[in-house]
Parts: C-alpha cells; structure tokens; sequence
C-alpha cells in the first residue's frame, strides 16, 4: 500500500468534528489502530450483504477474465468502511494498491503524475473524489474510459497535448455525497455501491471482531451494549470499545460487560441511543425551554450556548435520522420519540402530543 505523499485527506463532512467519541471521522488514535482493525477480505468484511454480494461477483468475474476489475464507486457516510472495501478490493484482485484524496489533486498535472506511475491491474482509491478540482476531474474522465490521458505541456496559443497511454487500472472512488458528483464521473463508474448503516446485530459482530484483534475478553451483552451506541457506524464501536476497555482494565479485571460496558460509556456520556452531551443539550433545550418546539435554529443555538453551524451541522443530522428531531419550516420540533429518550411527559401542545403548536416559530 501507499498514501499519496500529498495526501491531507482531510474530513469534508461537517456532520463530524473531530474530538467527539462518537463523531465518525477519523481522529489520530483511530488512524493507528484501524489498520490493525480492517477486514482483510470479502469474507471478513462484516455486513453490507447486497454490496459484497455484488462486488464478490464483480471482481471474480474479471479474475476469471484475467481483466482489471471495473470501476467502483462507493459512497456513504464516514466511517462505514469504504477504505477498507477499497484495500479488500486490491487483496482479491491481487493488485497493489494507491490511496490518495480528491483534496490532494488540485491540479490535472498532479493526477497525470499518479495516473502514469500506475502499474497494470492496480486499484487507485480516490477518497473525497467529489472535491477534486474541475480540470482534473476531466482529465480523469478520459482515464477511466480510454486509459488515456492528454498532458498539457507550455500555455497559451503554443501549448501542445501529448497523448499518454495508460495501462489498464481500477479507479475506486470514494464519496459522502453521491449526489455531488458530475453525471459525466458517475456514468463512467462500471459499479456504484450506496453503503448503509450497520444494524445494532451487524455492529456486534464487529465489535467481537475487533475485541478479538485488540485481544480484550467480552460477553455477548457487552458487545450488544456497545453495538447500541455505536450510531450504527464502526468506526465509533472500535472507538467506544477502545474506551470501554480502558474502564474495564481500570476499574474491574478488564473483562467487558453489559454492566461493565454501560457505567463506562455512562463516564464518557454517551447514551444507550449513542447521544452525547452536545446531542442531548439540543434536546433538552427544545423539550425543556421550548415545549418541544417549533423553535428557530438560531434561538436553539443560543440556548445551548453553541454557534448555530454547529447545532446544525454537528448535533441534528444523528437527531434527525434517529427520529428524534425534525426540521420544518416553521422551525425545530420534537418528536414524541425524544420525549420518550429523555423520560419527559410532553404538554399537550407538544408536536405529536394532539394539540396546537407551540409559538416558538422564527
Ligand atoms: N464491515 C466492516 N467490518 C468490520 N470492520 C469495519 C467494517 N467497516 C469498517 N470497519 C472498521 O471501521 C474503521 C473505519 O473504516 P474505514 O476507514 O474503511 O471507513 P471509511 O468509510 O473509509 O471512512 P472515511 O469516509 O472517514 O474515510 C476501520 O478500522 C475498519 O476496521
């Protein structure tokens, strides 16, 4: 393997600041442990049933073929497992592997370099491929469908293109948001896999996997307990279990369980729903302060004493896909869901308690 020398990659998705136990980018600890972590093979690779039915059928047929494999282009949130699909994808084509990030390539000359020090049959993985600049995404355009590229060489009216062949690779682009992407890109992708949430049962595995790897002793209810608050992502169970294993070594005999797993992550603030502090102060705030809304943004942000992007673009979006909080133009509202998480009985004007609306619109 080998990360592109320029590669900042850094995270794109505000959703995901760093720092949080449960924010699902990769902070430092996470980027030293996870290669000890990842899958390395299809058969390893925990969930996502469609995605690696599809992908196994994939590169066993150009296997077959003695061909490189078609273009891959998954996407999905942060943290799903899209880079370790991607040095999945390499291990069973038995091709090297190239990691780099759209952010890195910011001009076309920067994806010639890469493109022409390819050798045959390699996997190029392009993660954030929606932020690559303009002239290189064209350039790659040509790549992917004719193994081709023209470099540009002198400007103005004496500059030349001097065609360069390329040999055969496999482009794995990867991206949070599908929809960002140019039809023209999308198009020349030969497979698309959208990646889902891992389901609490899914997530359980995952944890057992890696509380094997990191050689920690855990139960079945502890590794469910962990699971339930993983936000249905495993990068955040690896975290949470790494935490819960300092607590277990520190406090009882390092053995995890459901008992054990609950009063650590109690410590760390994280919820049976995975909801930390930051989550559950824009909860309370609206149930509490606000009789479940409708509440503006800006109002709730100052409620909480937080900046405004950052109860929308940190706290709501884990809000929302729980059920717990909806956006609607008159404002913020609660569900009778969050009611239910914070063990609070709704006033009858509560959204979803039957009455009128409460007056906090703006
Ligand atoms: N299906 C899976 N089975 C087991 N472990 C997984 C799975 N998916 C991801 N992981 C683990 O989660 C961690 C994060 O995965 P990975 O880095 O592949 O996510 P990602 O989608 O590429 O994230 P990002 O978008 O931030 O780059 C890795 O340590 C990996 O071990």
């Amino acid at each position: 393997m080998n990360w592109d020398d320029s590669t900042p990659a850094p995270a794109d998705d505000a959703a995901d600041h760093d720092g949080r136990l449960v924010g699902a980018s990769a902070d430092g600890e996470d980027q030293a442990v996870e290669a000890a972590l990842r899958p390395k093979s299809l058969a390893e690779f925990v969930g996502q049933e469609r995605v690696r039915e599809q992908l196994d059928l994939v590169l066993k047929a150009a296997l077959a073929r003695g061909a490189t494999a078609d273009h891959v282009l998954l996407s999905g949130a942060p943290g799903l497992g899209k880079t370790t699909l991607s040095m999945i994808i390499a291990a069973e084509m038995q091709a090297p592997i190239r990691i780099t990030s759209g952010p890195a390539i910011q001009h076309a000359g920067d994806l010639a370099a890469i493109l022409s020090s390819l050798q045959e049959g390699e996997v190029l993985f392009l993660d954030e491929i929606h932020r690559m600049s303009r002239p290189a995404e064209e350039m790659l355009y040509m790549a992917m469908e004719d193994f081709r590229v023209d470099v540009i060489v002198g400007k103005g009216p004496g500059a030349t293109a001097i065609p360069l062949e390329l040999p055969p690779f496999t482009l794995v682009g990867a991206t949070t948001r599908a929809g960002l992407l140019p039809p023209p890109l999308r198009d020349r992708f030969g497979f698309t896999a959208h990646m889902e949430f891992y389901d609490p049962a899914e997530l359980e595995r995952v944890v057992h996997r890696s509380a094997q790897l990191l050689d920690v002793e855990i139960d079945t209810a502890g590794a469910a307990e962990i699971a339930g608050r993983s936000r249905g992502t495993p990068r955040i169970a690896n975290r949470l279990l790494r935490r819960v294993r300092d607590y277990a070594q520190v406090k009882v005999d390092g053995v995890i369980t459901q008992e054990v797993a609950a009063a650590a992550l109690a410590v760390y603030e994280v919820d049976t729903r995975g909801l930390d502090r930051l989550d559950r102060a824009v909860l309370q705030a609206l149930l509490k302060l606000f009789g479940g809304g409708p509440v503006g943004l800006s109002t709730l942000a100052v409620a909480v004493g937080e900046e405004r992007e950052t109860v929308e673009e940190v706290a709501e979006p884990f809000l929302v896909r729980e059920g717990l909080l909806a956006r609607t133009p008159r404002g913020r509202i609660a569900t009778p869901a969050a009611w239910a998480h914070l063990g609070l009985v709704p006033p009858q004007h509560a959204p979803g308690a039957g009455g009128q609306p409460g007056l906090f619109g703006a």
